[in-house]
């Protein structure tokens, strides 16, 4: 407080100032107070300086206080001016006493209140009242409004009613206490509005409460919540008198030393129930006191969420599921202890990064992509994925994302949770392994084979295939194993069940039914021969001796073999007549194999002899090729020639192709072959045509397989070019069935052979399914009428129009067309009526040697 306001405020408070009883008195003393001080001249004009009169002390020192009063001081009568301090000048804004002189004190008085002033002058005059204390408008000089307090009292002096009155600017005290009501009246309806409860303690009593608390608490009014005893607010308060207190005495003396003072506190509500707060206490002052200003909110929801914060952060660090958070980018923003653990990637070598880090490459973009689809339109995706360890070990882990959205609705979060499956998987794979594995040779058990074998049957029926069961027992086995031990057995098993695997491709199934049982499932051959070869082949790669405990054993093997569908047309039935056609070849001497259809057996070991053969004969020349004219028949001239191969054996019989051309087939060996009768025909036309022969077109005979050949265009050209003759000279006789395999691809090697000259011509034509559509685009020159059609002219008149039909087609086609198998005059005289120009058959010629053919062709020339 300063030291203007405490005399302020004693000024104002003073019933009766001191002051102006002093002046009285000096007033009274002296006689003629206007002219010793201020004088407001009778002459008028100008501040004059009232002489004090030497030694009068009590003069002086009245003047001396008027002169320093900061109150504006004026004696006035019935509101002439008498007598006014330097204060009441600066107050009203004159510079000089003098300026006063013809006014009244009513005009230092706002003009709206100078009728109340009035008023109350006049009451004084009228003696009515001696002393007034009232606050007023006054006007300044300048117009300027201003608040101020008058205090007024009356005397008498010489008969004459004087006021004075002691006049202070309370301008700034009303706006200050006007500020502070409003003040007062904000911080009331703060107190009243505020969401949060709040009371204002004094001393120990709750003095004032909010509406807040009321409704917070459950009580129906203020003065209900202010009444009540403290220990209802609160277990903490024990109804026992003032040490109860102790501990909120406590908290309240802290507030008021630190100024503000937060803690949790226990309350109870109307109902008895309780629940947790945090307090806060702020120190305050209340009209001049000490009091403390209480708010509090229920934190117990927020007790809670923190509680399974620090559960979910617990559960965070110490599962032992990975966890791996990122950011809506894909940006790792967090990772666990479990994630380290598992991925070998430390918290700050992951975070900033995004999973790819983890990527195992195990996957296609397609799966990440599907991944993304489904973690975007549900919210989550669950499932196998590999991930690879910073070891760069990859690994399987089941993985759950969630994906959490913003309060924008967008993902701004997406929660990896996952646990390494790998040994997992690797102990499920494991043991189904095992369930279906036999444990000493790890092949497939009696189950597995089961499936195996009605799988395999399913896909033979929908295919129009075969399937072969090979049934193996080993021979002799038991006395290995009595003589040698079980270890030795078990050895010698396992040895075969390696063996056995390497003599079969990859696709076939090899299985251990139990004992010294094998079963080998076949599905991918054309013939019986291959599945006879394979037993041949498992046979002698037995027979080779194993070794045992320092011995070389020798064992041999017995193969039943059961085919679908011909020997049984499901598993069990094909299993047991593979067994008895395996009693069959034990029966024939062991290390041998049977088929259940004994006929089987016959036509493989036949096959299995005539490939043996054929490989030979290459090796040795046994091949020689003949010759059937092709006879222009308006003229009779030989036109032509078909080169045909003849095998003639080490004991001088021939062989005719039909023997032998399929087996060479089936077993490939026609390649070869064939490339040996081009070869042979090129040289034999070029060994003619130096000869001086007239230039004849030789055909030769195209296998399927030939056909199919990838170097044939290649190679037919390199033949050519060695035999020094034209591709005109050569004529390839293809028949429909191995055109029409791959029509399209037919097409480009057809095309590819007349480009180097060679005729092409359609043998048995007739007998397959030509479509007339490829016919026509196929790049042939001549069409070949299947002997099966001449044979019957003459005697079957559907033959006789299958031959009429043919040779208008070819006709039609621009295609040469060709009739073979002529034998007689009947035939001769149908096929020349019909337009057939050249023919071939035993009419004119049956195939004959290189050296009867050129004797023929001489004789033309
Ligand atoms: N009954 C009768 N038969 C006649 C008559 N005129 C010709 N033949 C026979 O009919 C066959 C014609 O040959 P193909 O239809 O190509 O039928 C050929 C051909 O498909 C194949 N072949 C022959 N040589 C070769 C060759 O070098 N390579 C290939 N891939 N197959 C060949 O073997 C099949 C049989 O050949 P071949 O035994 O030489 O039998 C020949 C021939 O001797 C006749 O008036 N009456």
């Amino acid at each position: 407080m300063s030291r203007r306001h405490g005399r302020e405020r004693g000024g104002i408070m003073a019933p009766a100032s001191p002051q102006i009883q002093c002046l009285e008195s000096t007033v009274a003393a002296i006689g003629h107070v206007p002219y010793y001080v201020y004088g407001i001249g009778r002459g008028g004009g100008g501040a004059m300086h009232g002489e004090a009169e030497a030694g009068d002390d009590p003069a002086q020192t009245l003047r001396a206080i008027i002169d320093n009063a900061l109150d504006a001081i004026c004696l006035h009568r019935n509101g002439r001016y008498v007598l006014v301090n330097p204060a009441y000048l600066r107050m009203f804004g004159y510079s000089s006493a003098a300026q006063l002189a013809e006014l009244s004190v009513l005009d230092t008085i706002a003009p709206d209140f100078r009728a109340e002033v009035r008023e109350r002058v006049q009451r004084r005059n009228r003696r009515e009242v001696v002393e007034a204390e009232y606050v007023t408008r006054g006007i300044r000089q300048d117009g300027a409004v201003f608040e101020m307090e008058i205090h007024a009292n009356c005397y008498e002096m010489n008969g004459e009613t004087f006021t004075l009155a002691i006049i202070r600017d309370v301008t700034k005290t009303r706006q200050a206490e006007v500020d502070l009501r409003e003040s007062e009246g904000r911080m009331r309806s703060l107190f009243e509005s505020s969401p949060d409860p709040a009371w204002i303690i004094e001393g120990n009593r709750f003095i004032e409460c909010n509406n807040a608390a009321v409704r917070f608490l459950g009580y129906s009014s203020k003065t209900e919540l202010t009444d009540i005893h403290p220990s209802k607010l609160s277990p903490e308060f024990q109804p026992d008198g003032q040490t109860s207190f102790a501990k909120a005495e406590k908290m309240m003396q802290t507030a008021m030393d630190k100024g503000i003072h937060r803690f949790e506190w226990v309350h109870t509500r109307a109902d008895s129930s309780e629940f947790l707060a945090e307090v806060t206490l702020s120190a305050i002052t209340l009209q001049g006191c000490p009091a403390i200003y209480c708010t509090w909110r229920d934190i117990t929801e927020r007790k809670q969420a923190e509680a399974e914060m620090q559960l979910a952060a617990s559960v965070f660090h110490t599962t032992q599921e990975g966890i791996l958070i990122t950011d809506g980018n894909g940006i790792i923003l967090s990772v666990n202890p479990a994630f380290t653990e598992i991925t070998g990637y430390a918290a700050d070598e992951a975070v900033g990064k995004t999973p790819r880090l983890l990527k195992s490459h195990h996957h296609d973009k397609q799966f990440y992509a599907e991944l993304w689809r489904s973690l975007v339109s549900t919210g989550g995706w669950q499932g196998e994925l590999w991930n690879r360890r910073k070891s760069g070990e990859a690994y399987l882990e089941w993985l759950t994302i969630s994906a959490i959205r913003g309060d924008d609705g967008r993902y701004n979060r997406f929660v990896s949770v996952f646990t390494d499956v790998t040994e997992l998987r690797r102990k499920d794979e494991q043991i189904r392994h095992q369930a279906y594995h036999d444990a000493l040779t790890g092949l497939p058990n009696r189950a597995l084979l089961g499936d195996r074998l009605e799988h395999a049957i399913e896909i033979a029926q929908r295919e129009g295939r075969q399937v072969a069961v090979l049934f193996l027992d080993l021979d002799r086995f038991k006395v290995v194993n009595d003589s040698l031990g079980h270890q030795e057995g078990d050895k010698l098993l396992q040895s075969t069940a390696l063996r056995i695997q390497d003599a079969v491709r990859r696709s076939d199934t090899v299985g251990r039914l139990g004992g010294d049982e094998f079963i080998v499932i076949l599905s991918d051959f054309e013939d019986t021969t291959e599945v006879a070869q394979v037993a041949e082949k498992i046979i002698t790669s037995l027979s080779l001796p194993h070794d045992l405990a320092g011995h070389a054993v020798h064992s041999s093997t017995s193969i039943g073999i059961a085919v679908f569908p011909q020997d049984a047309r499901d598993s069990n039935g094909l299993l047991m007549n593979a067994d008895v056609a395996m009693y069959q070849a034990k029966a024939a001497g062991r290390g041998t194999y049977r088929f259940f259809d004994p006929s089987m057996t016959q036509r493989a070991v036949e096959r299995l002899e005539m490939e043996a053969s054929l490989r030979r004969a290459m090796e040795n020349g046994e091949f020689q090729l003949f010759y059937q004219p092709k006879i222009h028949v308006p003229t009779g001239e030989v036109c032509g020639a078909e080169a045909l191969i003849r095998w003639r054996k080490p004991d001088g019989t021939l062989v005719s192709p039909g023997d032998f051309i399929p087996v060479a087939e089936e077993t490939g060996l026609i390649v070869p072959i064939g490339y040996w009768v081009m070869e042979e025909a090129c040289r034999q036309v070029a060994q003619w045509r130096q000869a001086g022969l007239p230039p004849i077109t030789v055909s030769v005979n195209l296998s399927v397989r030939q056909f199919r050949d990838l170097d044939l265009v290649d190679r037919v050209q390199a033949i050519l070019n060695q035999a020094g003759i034209p591709g005109t000279a050569i004529e390839v006789e293809l028949t429909e069935s191995a055109v029409m395999e791959s029509p399209e691809k037919a097409i480009i090697t057809l095309r590819q052979i007349r480009d180097l000259g060679l005729r092409v011509s359609v043998d048995d034509f007739g007998t397959g399914y030509s479509s007339l559509a490829y016919l026509k685009r196929f790049p042939i020159s001549t069409i070949k009428i299947d002997r099966s059609f001449v044979s019957d002219l003459g005697t079957d008149p559907e033959d006789a129009a299958i031959v009429q039909t043919i040779i208008g087609l070819a006709r039609t086609l621009k295609l040469d067309v060709v009739a073979e198998g002529v034998e007689t005059d009947t035939q001769l005289a149908f096929l020349s009526e019909m337009g057939c120009a050249v023919v071939q058959g035993f009419y004119y010629s049956r195939p004959v040697p290189p050296e009867d053919f050129a004797e023929r062709l001489a004789k033309r020339r």
